[in-house]
């Protein structure tokens, strides 16, 4: 009788589980790689540049399994994002707080990937990463630096984190996965 009620709790469990599929983006050095592993398998990997991507399926919620793509963000490689936007119901866009002087080129980047049409109305985690380096901008900061109260059309979040220790992104997936479920509805207007 409880290997029976176990294994039907574990079958609705498995019918409530929503999927998504998740884009991962950011200039190269933000930390993507390492905030991907961290989600994975709750280590700190040591990363090399990604080129190409990195596909991988976390359950950061309960009852939410992503598909996340981590696409590689060396400038080069850049062009190759808008391959990935199609069926996009999430991005996480990657920041290094810490790298001052590429603010303005993290805004024109992000900027880029939410106009595209593809890209209409899906929600934005900002991971405001690497807070544990002195120089790094508080959430605040990242947010006049992104300009992101300029975003219409769409939910957007930003979480201090530190993908090394895995401070924040938890939180940060937490909050996606609420406002990817919205999305999936197709409530996702912003107001
Ligand atoms: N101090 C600190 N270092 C971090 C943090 N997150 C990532 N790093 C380091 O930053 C470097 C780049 O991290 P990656 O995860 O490879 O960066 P990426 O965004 O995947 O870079 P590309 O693949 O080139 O697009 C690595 O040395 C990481 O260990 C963080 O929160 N704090
Ligand atoms: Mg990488």
């Amino acid at each position: 009788m409880g290997l029976l009620l176990s294994r039907l709790s574990k079958l609705f469990e498995d019918w409530g589980t929503t999927q998504a599929r998740i884009l991962m983006l950011g200039l190269d050095a933000a930390g993507k790689t390492t905030v991907l592993y961290k989600l994975k398998l709750n280590e700190t990997v040591s990363t090399i540049p990604t080129i190409g991507f990195n596909v991988e399926t976390v359950s950061p919620v309960k009852g939410l399994t992503f598909t996340v793509w981590d696409v590689g963000g060396q400038d080069k490689i850049r062009p190759l994002w808008r391959h990935y936007f199609q069926n996009a119901e999430g991005l996480i866009y990657v920041v290094d707080s810490s790298d001052r002087s590429r603010m303005a080129e993290a805004r024109e980047e992000l900027f880029g990937i939410l106009e595209s049409d593809e890209m209409r109305g899906v929600p934005v985690v900002v991971l405001a990463n690497k807070q544990d380096l002195p120089n790094a901008l508080s959430t605040s900061g990242v947010v006049d630096q992104l300009c992101l109260n300029k975003l219409t059309g769409r939910k957007w979040y930003v979480h201090g984190s530190c993908a090394t220790t895995g401070d924040g992104i938890y939180d940060g997936m937490s909050h996606l996965s609420t406002m990817v479920k919205e999305f999936k509805k197709g409530n996702n207007s912003p107001y």
